[in-house]
């Protein structure tokens, strides 16, 4: 308790914002956090770490439960599931807590939120498994290979065997593995216009940890800092932050000086001011997005870098704009998706796939390329992009892409460092996975207008 606010009731309001109203898990832990900016700040961390935790590790915190409580987690009222999962996962994952306080606490709050029959429920429950779950058994990796990877990488059976099947069980369990290990922040270095060395020694000094991140020179990972918003080389526009994956868009595009860029699904505008950096002050890139609170937010990126040369519009990508017809050199597609590729970012994705969402996405995916198709000049480029791993969202698209439109693949080894080249880089496209690549999974295509 701090300053009148009880960090496990702050924690069990923001897992039930994710879990029964569907926010997302990064939203509403900004949100609250934003609202109680007086906490300290190793408090911060602490809720911060217990909600993407209890997120994480959902299904494996799910199979210990039920292996100790006779009521099965998805019959538990909303509440005291969420009071478990949370302290299940200090129990099993965290060390500074010890387990007598964390059972304490869950009885409290249990009464405190108007179960005070369920107190000796709860109690039980905890006591047992602080005993009793390093005895545990997972489930038999030679009877059930899904089942055991599902449970002990908390990842859905649907997501596990789609997996299995497109990259095989190494890969598979690599993207698993890197699912759940916690990575810095990278930031892009706009070095365009400002030298590298003033950008590091700005973040150096206000103590931050900064390390090269992989694969482009410009790209740092940074740790150790309160908030992002707080650091000067942030709002002065020096930095903008963005995974490596993404920069590579703007690598592989290669805008020339005095091109027109459209960036259909441009919000909150990562790749549009990288092209717009790479371009200098010359040409346009028409940053697109459906809504104005999307475009707001690319605004609040071109005010804080200053960059000069991008302009935000709402429109929406799915309706044919007769203005653009042939008109741009170059035209960034980094169109909606299933997001699998950032799960390590936004854990609750893997909770929220249907099959229905699914074969939505692409067809929307397909509605936007027609489109996309439409406003490149000829011997113009298209690069298409998603945040998945999903291959009816990448290659299938790819390749429904070629056979319905006038355009061929083009190499895209010119603008990647040696170690991603690949048999399919020199065709055209990148497969990036979590685990196996060092960057977010990610898929990149450059075609050319015939
Ligand atoms: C992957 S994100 C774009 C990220 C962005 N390119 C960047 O680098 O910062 C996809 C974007 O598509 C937008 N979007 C979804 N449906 C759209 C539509 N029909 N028309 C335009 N944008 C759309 C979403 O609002 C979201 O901002």
């Amino acid at each position: 308790m701090t300053n009148g606010i009880n960090t496990r009731e702050l924690i069990l309001q923001i897992l039930l914002e994710i879990e029964e109203e569907g926010k997302h898990s990064h939203i509403a832990i900004r949100n609250a956090l934003s609202k109680y900016q007086f906490l300290p700040r190793q408090e911060r961390a602490f809720i911060t770490r217990v909600c993407e935790g209890t997120l994480e590790y959902r299904i494996l915190i799910d199979y210990i439960i039920d292996s100790y409580s006779k009521v099965s987690v998805d019959k538990m009222k909303p509440v005291i599931r969420e009071i478990l999962r949370s302290a299940v996962y200090q129990i099993r994952f965290m060390d500074s807590v010890p387990d007598s306080a964390v059972c304490n606490e869950a009885v409290k709050l249990a009464q405190r939120k108007g179960f005070y029959s369920l107190k000796p429920f709860v109690n039980g429950v905890l006591r047992t498994i602080a005993r009793e779950w390093k005895n545990l058994k997972l489930p038999s990796r030679e009877e059930n290979p899904v089942r055991y990877l599902s449970v002990r990488y908390s990842m859905p059976e649907t997501l596990v065997n789609r997996w299995l099947e497109d990259y095989g069980e190494e890969k598979t369990e690599k993207i698993l593995t890197d699912f759940l290990t916690e990575k810095p922040i990278t930031v892009r270095c706009r070095t365009h216009k400002y030298p590298q060395k003033e950008i590091y020694e700005s973040l150096v000094d206000q103590g931050v940890e900064v390390k090269p991140a992989p694969y482009l020179p410009y790209a740092y990972e940074i740790s150790n800092y309160n908030h992002i918003l707080a650091l000067d080389a942030f709002i002065q526009g020096k930095i903008q932050v963005q995974d490596v994956s993404s920069m590579l868009v703007a690598e592989i595009a290669d805008p020339q000086k005095g091109d027109y860029v459209i960036d259909m699904c441009a919000a909150p505008g990562g790749k549009s001011l990288h092209v717009a950096d790479k371009m200098g002050d010359y040409g346009t890139v028409d940053a697109r997005d459906i809504s104005q609170y999307k475009v707001d937010m690319i605004e609040e990126n071109i005010h804080r870098t200053d960059c000069i040369n991008v302009q935000a519009h709402v429109m929406d990508a799915t309706v044919f704009d007769v203005d653009s017809e042939l008109k741009a050199d170059v035209v960034l597609a980094d169109v909606p998706c299933s997001g699998y590729g950032v799960i390590g970012k936004k854990p609750e994705i893997k909770y929220r796939v249907t099959a229905q969402k699914q074969e939505e996405i692409v067809i929307l995916q397909r509605t936007i390329l027609d489109n996309a198709a439409e406003y490149v000049k000829p011997g113009g480029v298209l690069v298409f992009s998603t945040c998945t791993i999903a291959k009816e969202e990448n290659e299938e698209n790819m390749l429904w892409f070629m056979n319905n439109h006038p355009f061929k693949l083009e190499s895209i080894d010119p603008y990647l460092p040696e170690e991603l080249h690949s048999e399919t880089t020199a065709l055209g496209y990148l497969q990036l996975l979590p685990g196996v690549h060092k960057t977010d999974g990610f898929f990149i295509a450059k075609f050319r207008r015939k």
